[in-house]
Formats: C-alpha cells, sequence, structure tokens
C-alpha cells in the first residue's frame, strides 16, 4: 500500500509538472498571461526573472567596475557631479556617463538633482556589507574560469585562475596564504555575526577553531565571551599569521602550525569550531578531517560546523549553483546539505548532530555536533 501511495504522488506531481511546463514554454500562452489583467503582474515577475538569469554576468561586471574604479567609494563619502567622477573613475565622459547610468539602473547609485550622483540603497547595502566589494574584485578569477562552463565540467574543475589562488585546493600546502587569508578576514564579520546569534559559545571554557585562517574568527569570539581560552590550527604560515597578528594586539592566542590531514589536532578543546572549511574538501578528505576532530575531542564535546551549505529552503542558489561551480572551478570540495553532512558525522564517531537555525544561512548553516 504505501508503495502505491507513493507512485500516485509522484504521477501527480508528474503531470502537474507536465501541465505547468507546458504552459510556461506556450508562446502564445505567455502573451495572454502578460495581457491578462490577474496573471500579468505574475507574468512581469517571470520575464524579470529570466532576464536576471540570462543578464546577470553583466550585471556583476558592472558592479565590478563600480568597485574597481572607485566610483562607490567616492559616492559613500558624498555625491559628485559627472565631471568630479571623470576624474575619480579615470574615464572620459562618454565612459562615466555609461557607466554611471549602468549603476543606477542596478541601484547603485542615484540621481541627485542635475548632473548630480549619490550612492544607491545597493550601494550602500554592498558597502555596509564587509567583504562583500573583496569578493567582487575577487571573482575576476572565478569568472574567468567560468568563461567555458562546460569545458571546466568535462576536466573535473580546477586547472585556472581560482586554483592559484587556493593553493591547497589542488593538494599543495605551499602556496601564498596572504591572498586569501585577507580575503577570508574581509568577509569573516558576516559569518562570525550568524555563529554568535545562533550558538551560545559562551558555555564553553576552550575553543579550537580549526582552519581559522588569520584568527578573525576567534578574534569575534574573543569580543563576545572574553573568558574563553582561544587556539588555532591552521597550516603553518597561516598559523603563524595569526599567532603575529594576535600578539600585535595583545590578545592571547594558542596558535599550531600542520595539516590537519596528515597531523593529529591538538587536544584539549571543549569546542571545535570549522568555519568555512568542509565545503572546501572533496568526500574522502572531508571524512579524514571529521575523524581527526573527532579524535581530538573527549567524548561529550562538541564540534561546531558552519558554512553556506545545499538544498537549504529559499537560499538555493547560494548552494548548488553558486558555490557548486565555485568550489568545481577552485578544484576541490562540494556544498554538502544538513543532511549529508549529519550522516558523514555519524560516520565519523560523533554520537549525536543536530542543525542549529541561523538569522541568514545564506552566509552560514550551523551543524552542532557531539562526540
Ligand atoms: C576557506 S578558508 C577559511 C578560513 C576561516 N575559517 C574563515 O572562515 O575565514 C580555509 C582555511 O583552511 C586552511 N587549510 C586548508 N588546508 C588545510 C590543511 N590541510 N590543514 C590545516 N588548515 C588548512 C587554509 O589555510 C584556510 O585558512
Amino acid at each position: 500500500m504505501p508503495d502505491e501511495r507513493a507512485d500516485r504522488a509522484t504521477t501527480l506531481r508528474d503531470r502537474w509538472r507536465d501541465w505547468r511546463n507546458g504552459l510556461s514554454i506556450n508562446p502564445a500562452f505567455q502573451r495572454w498571461a502578460a495581457r491578462f489583467p490577474l496573471t500579468r503582474p505574475v507574468a512581469r515577475r517571470r520575464a524579470q526573472a529570466l532576464f536576471d538569469l540570462t543578464a546577470g554576468f553583466v550585471y556583476s561586471q558592472i558592479a565590478y567596475a563600480c568597485v574597481t574604479s572607485g566610483l562607490l567609494d567616492a559616492l559613500a563619502k558624498r555625491p559628485h557631479s559627472i565631471s568630479d567622477l571623470e576624474r575619480v573613475v579615470d574615464l572620459d565622459m562618454a565612459g562615466t556617463e555609461r557607466l554611471v547610468k549602468a549603476a543606477v539602473a542596478l541601484k547603485l547609485a542615484e540621481p541627485a538633482g542635475g548632473d548630480v550622483f549619490a550612492l544607491g540603497v545597493e550601494g550602500a547595502a554592498l558597502l555596509g556589507a564587509p567583504g562583500v566589494a573583496a569578493m567582487i574584485e575577487h571573482h575576476r578569477l572565478l569568472y574567468a574560469d567560468l568563461a567555458d562552463p562546460i569545458g571546466l565540467l568535462r576536466r573535473g574543475g580546477g586547472g585556472g585562475a581560482l586554483s592559484g589562488y587556493w593553493p591547497y585546493a589542488e593538494g599543495g600546502e605551499g602556496g601564498t596564504s596572504g591572498p586569501y587569508s585577507g580575503l577570508m578576514s574581509a568577509s569573516q564579520a558576516m559569518v562570525a555575526a550568524q555563529v554568535l546569534e545562533a550558538y551560545p559559545i559562551r558555555r564553553h571554557q576552550r575553543v579550537m577553531d580549526v582552519g581559522g585562517g588569520d584568527g578573525t574568527f576567534l578574534r569575534a569570539v574573543a569580543g563576545h565571551a572574553p573568558q574563553l581560552a582561544l587556539a588555532l590550527f591552521d597550516l603553518p604560515p597561516v598559523a603563524e599569521r595569526a599567532r603575529a597578528r594576535f600578539a600585535a594586539e595583545g590578545l592571547a592566542l594558542e596558535a599550531t602550525g600542520g595539516s590537519f590531514f596528515t597531523d593529529s589536532l591538538p587536544q584539549g578543546a571543549d569546542i571545535i569550531t570549522l568555519v568555512r572549511i568542509l565545503h572546501d574538501h572533496d568526500d574522502d578528505k572531508a571524512m579524514i578531517l571529521l575523524r581527526a576532530i573527532r579524535a581530538a575531542l573527549e567524548p561529550g564535546r562538541t564540534l561546531l560546523i558552519a558554512e553556506p551549505m545545499a538544498q537549504v529552503s529559499g537560499c538555493e542558489r547560494v548552494g548548488d549553483a553558486y558555490f557548486g561551480l565555485y568550489l568545481l572551478a577552485m578544484g576541490s570540495g562540494r556544498p554538502r546539505s544538513v543532511a549529508e553532512i549529519r550522516k558523514m558525522l555519524g560516520v565519523a564517531g560523533f554520537t549525536s548532530s543536530r542543525e542549529v537555525r541561523t538569522p541568514l544561512p545564506m552566509i552560514a548553516s550551523l551543524i552542532v555536533a557531539r562526540a
């Protein structure tokens, strides 16, 4: 009986999908829906969404030009005339006007009377969200790799501009960690805010951030719960960066350099945090890492995983579309759903795990597991 019901549900869903797609693909229906008053708003929304899908790369490149030319920073200080802006963006009048009009269309800028322009609402949001401008600049590498998406998929990822930026992604533990550590630090505040809002880290005594970069997450933890002892584990040059940074600021940090694939992790933390780490690694390596963490934790201690996850309701694009292709270009890893990560945690020997809701899951979802 249960099988029959499942079949019936599938059949209904299939029929509904066929009916919906049959209408959507039909130009005569599209014309009718755009004219009929009750369907017109939906038709317009769908047409706009389709256009955005078609034109998304152009919008991203306009944002890139606005950030890298200094246009947004200049408008954030005060409104400017086109002739002022010519000097800022280092373009002739025609180029400046073209860029400013495009920025206005995307609400990055807005008219402020005559030929004067001010920062727009999206421009303000962009500059107000830490790390977004740095991420837009960084996307130059991703978009170079994505110029041939089928080629990238066919070769199984990596081998392009982005994999050079993340030397550890293709097995190298040398390379330059400075640029990626800087980018991670610039975008970390948004992630730390999700974690600290959603999880009561204060109840712990000693936190070890594995893959903790230059320590930006731990600095946020220190600001939030100054009584916690802080430890960090990362590749040797990165751990050294964190150590130097904390020492310069007079903050206590135990930073250990090593590889979580080949070295054992220091013991003694009652919570290990793994922030934007797991999705960087293919399944076999992710399992090695989870097992190493399990071995470093006493029974009953906590692992907290924070990263954007796949198939999160309302944020599907961030997971399998954005991170699916970003990590492919990087050369390792994949976005995973909450269910997939929880299953891996079970296999790695964690006794239980649960999802903890965050205010903005597109920035990070959380899973808390018990050793
Ligand atoms: C995507 S970054 C995230 C950094 C930080 N957790 C954050 O969210 O800002 C990944 C970090 O993992 C570190 N990492 C990569 N491979 C590693 C390895 N085998 N052992 C230790 N750390 C590693 C990198 O050096 C980098 O700092």
